[in-house]
């Protein structure tokens, strides 16, 4: 067994951020921390698990970000799939064409610098995404519109290893979301599969390959301030600074941590829990002129068609939740597809008009 570390969190020391407005390059001044939780802890005995929900709790309600360790993925994994991103980026923009994201009602494959939007404003990043492989479903008119999200993968003939590699990965990433947010159930004390139902026919699931060119003259928005919409975020970085929380002390840099992967609370479990936990705004820098930042971001949901519950805390827990006020009827529990359809077709707006010019009610 572990020594119990009785003080709770290890802390990472990163460096903090001027707060500001503008998304401009901001100078260093002073250290916060982000807390850095021990996933094996949850396999340890039940003291050591107490410790992991207790810091999971904090972490989750006071920042909404942390750093993952012990979660059972090899640094040389993690290294393995940011090669696989360097690869495909690096691949001739033919190839890297044949997989368009505007190609695929699903949206799925290869978006280039500037094809999403963040509230609007370009972003500097080039993505590949992928979600759950799955066939295309049979449709009639009176099918619900966020059904063309199901469907296949585009996956590029020059890199044949990406198909095999990247699924077996999201499997993995999609276990580690699962067991956190069973997790995150039993900090609030409920059961462990409170949320079970929404997920039973498996998670959504959502992940990016990025690449972030460094700065040039123009804007230096890699992504725009934003939060995530589901339920838990994991991003796998590589050894270059970038990714900002805004936190009560500014915006703070969650500079690299080798090995671990970095979580948030996405606007969904905010919702179902009252704003006990926290989904926090992020956004990341474009790299110095002259060097490049890769990313692999994986996104857990309720499945499309899922009811999501609001939880009965506790009235102790209740006390400490910040809102947003939940209503049960808030659509965003019920209308899980609809709402993931909507952020997609706002941030890639040539697939909405390659594709879904006749969508009912968007
Ligand atoms: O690339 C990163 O570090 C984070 C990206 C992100 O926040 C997002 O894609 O939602
Ligand atoms: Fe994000």
């Amino acid at each position: 067994m572990r020594a119990i570390r009785p003080t709770g969190f290890l802390y990472a020391e990163v460096p903090m951020l001027q707060s500001t407005t503008q998304q401009q390059p901001f100078p260093a001044s002073g250290k916060t921390a982000l807390p850095v939780l021990d996933l094996s802890l949850l396999d340890g005995c039940a003291a050591e698990q107490q410790q992991f929900i207790q810091q999971l709790r904090v972490a989750a309600r006071d920042v909404g970000f942390f750093y993952l360790t012990g979660h059972g993925q090899t640094e040389a994994r993690q290294q393995q799939i940011l090669a696989l991103a360097k690869t495909f980026f690096a691949l001739p923009l033919a190839d890297k064409l044949q997989v368009q994201m505007v190609k695929s009602p699903h949206f799925r494959g290869y978006s280039g610098l500037q094809a999403e939007l963040t509230r609007g404003a370009p972003d500097i990043r080039e993505q590949f995404d992928i979600m759950a492989e799955q066939p295309r479903p049979l449709t009639t008119a009176q099918s619900p519109d966020w059904q063309g999200l199901i469907g296949p993968n585009q996956w590029p003939q020059a890199v044949p290893e990406l198909r095999s590699e990247l699924l077996s990965w999201q499997h993995s990433l999609s276990d580690i979301t699962v067991k956190l947010m069973r997790a995150l159930m039993r900090a609030l004390q409920q059961p462990a599969e409170a949320l079970d139902s929404t997920i039973s026919q498996g998670p959504y699931t959502h992940m990016k390959l990025i690449r972030y060119p460094g700065q040039t003259q123009g804007s230096k928005q890699g992504v725009g301030a934003h939060k995530d919409p589901g339920y838990l975020t994991l991003v796998l970085q590589d050894e270059h600074s970038g990714l900002e929380v805004e936190t009560e002390q500014g915006w703070v840099s969650v500079a690299p941590l080798p090995g671990a992967f970095v979580v948030n609370i996405g606007e969904l479990l905010e919702l179902a829990s009252n704003g006990y936990l926290k989904a926090t705004m992020h956004r990341v820098v474009s790299p110095a002129a002259g060097t490049e930042r890769f990313s692999c971001a994986f996104f857990m949901a309720a499945q499309l068609d899922a009811t999501v519950p609001l939880l009965a805390l506790p009235s102790h827990l209740a006390a400490e939740a910040k809102g947003p006020a939940s209503d049960p009827n808030n659509p965003l529990f019920y209308q899980v597809g609809q709402n993931v359809l909507k952020g997609r077709l706002r941030s890639h707006p040539d697939v909405a008009a390659a594709h879904y010019t006749q969508a009912k009610a968007i």
